[in-house]
């Protein structure tokens, strides 16, 4: 399987509408040369631009969501599109990932359950997703989760129950805290012995300084490919096999006792 992160910059002279035309030339450029292509978190304001959100928010249905199914069907590629600030019609907005199918039809949505800024930004600006989504390509089932989720391993054990094998992060993490990015990816490939396929921004957004450094895992915890610091096409092949032969050999997975039914000794 071959994936292309496409680590885009936020840069504040560029409009929203010009970085759309842009970012879908990038997924197309993806034609041929990759089966998946993800693209990082809240990528047309910048993750980190709260003010933004309520101006640039979009019906779901919207400009990022007809741009990428044409650059999804253009490049005839999976296409995890990172997320949008959504507007609900009920008037709530969502930190909302899309993923098109290669014929440009919306295979799923995910709106981020666990946002970020404790009392302030994010945490207050958008209203939490409450379901945990997979998506069933033809070689592997993705799980998908959306930045300060890394943090939560009880997430991605959810995911792997609905069965996920590759677990895409789509991201927008700032620099000051790549350390935890880098480690929280490689743990939960480890603890799920599941691929990881994390994708964050670069650039500065509203004054914070990206990570990039996008990053994929093995099920066993290698690090497959890592990004640098700007904007970049990471790209890596992967074998989605791996997954059911190191669960197979190393069956940690099997040994889980908290929150299975266990027979009690006593
Ligand atoms: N956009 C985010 O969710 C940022 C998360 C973050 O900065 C962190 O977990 O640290």
């Amino acid at each position: 399987m071959r994936a292309s992160l496409i680590q885009i910059a936020v840069n504040e002279d560029e409009s929203v509408d010009a970085r759309r035309e842009r970012v879908s030339s990038l997924v197309r450029d993806q034609a041929g040369s990759a089966d998946l292509v993800v693209l990082p978190e809240l990528w047309t304001t910048g993750a980190f631009a709260y003010e933004l959100f309520a101006a640039e928010a979009e019906p779901l249905e919207g400009p990022t969501f007809e741009a990428m199914a044409k650059a999804a069907r253009d490049a005839g590629v999976w296409l995890h599109a990172g997320s949008i600030p959504e507007r609900d019609p009920d008037g709530p907005l969502y930190n909302t990932a899309l993923v098109f199918s290669p014929e440009g039809e919306l295979a799923a949505t995910y709106r981020k359950i666990h946002r970020f800024g404790f009392d302030k930004g994010e945490a207050v600006l958008m209203s939490a997703g409450r379901e945990l989504v997979t998506v069933r390509l033809p070689e592997t089932v993705v799980g998908l989760s959306t930045c300060y989720d890394l943090r939560f391993p009880e997430l991605y054990r959810g995911l792997v129950d609905r069965g996920a094998e590759t677990l895409i992060v789509s991201a927008g993490w700032p620099e000051r805290r790549r350390s935890h990015w880098t480690l929280l990816a490689q743990a939960r490939a480890v603890e799920n012995q599941a691929y990881v396929v994390a994708c964050a921004g670069a650039g500065t957004h509203a004054g914070v300084p990206q990570a990039g450094h996008s990053i994929v895992v093995d099920p066993w915890g290698e690090v497959l490919a890592e990004a640098g610091a700007g904007e970049e096409v990471l790209r890596v092949s992967f074998d989605p096999g791996r997954v059911g032969v190191t669960r197979e050999q190393f069956p940690a997975l099997k040994d889980r006792l908290l929150g299975m039914d266990v027979p009690r000794r006593s």
